[in-house]
């Protein structure tokens, strides 16, 4: 909360509407997040494609959600860190190599997921 703001909470409806309005902004200025959604929309088309169960689906799902979600909070902390520390500061290169290296684990993570789940799937669809 703002300091000397009323200590009132948004209602819910205000609330997502923020968070609509905070991805649209990390939507517009990082190429990661369009990047991610691309992956996402490809890993749908390859589960509809090789027609994969609903415990793959539940599993792919939850990957793309994780990999956009690490990306917009990456995308939060490069921001926080260019406002508290817009001049050069080794800890703020950390700070945002740190927060980039943990999007990069989830996305790699999911890579080798898909990997497993669409493999697993083309075989089983080759064997009838
Ligand atoms: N204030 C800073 N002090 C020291 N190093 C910095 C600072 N800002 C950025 N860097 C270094 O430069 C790299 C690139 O940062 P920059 O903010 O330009 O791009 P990014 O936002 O991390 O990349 P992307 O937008 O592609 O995710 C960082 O990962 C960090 O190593």
């Amino acid at each position: 909360m703002i300091p000397g703001r009323s200590p009132r909470h948004p209602s819910f409806r205000r609330s997502f509407l923020f968070a609509l309005q905070g991805f649209r902004t990390a939507l517009r200025q990082e190429r990661n997040i369009k990047v991610m959604l691309a992956g996402g929309a490809f890993a749908v088309a390859m589960g509809l494609i090789l027609r994969i169960d609903a415990v793959s689906w539940a599993i792919v799902l939850v990957c793309c959600g994780m990999v956009i979600a690490a990306e917009l909070l990456n995308t939060a902390i490069e921001t926080v860190v260019d406002l508290v520390s817009p001049e050069f500061h080794p800890l703020a290169g950390q700070a945002k190599d740190i927060a980039a290296a943990a999007s990069w684990v989830l996305s790699l993570t999911a890579a080798v997921v898909g990997v497993i789940v669409y493999a697993s799937a083309l075989i089983r669809l080759l064997a009838g």
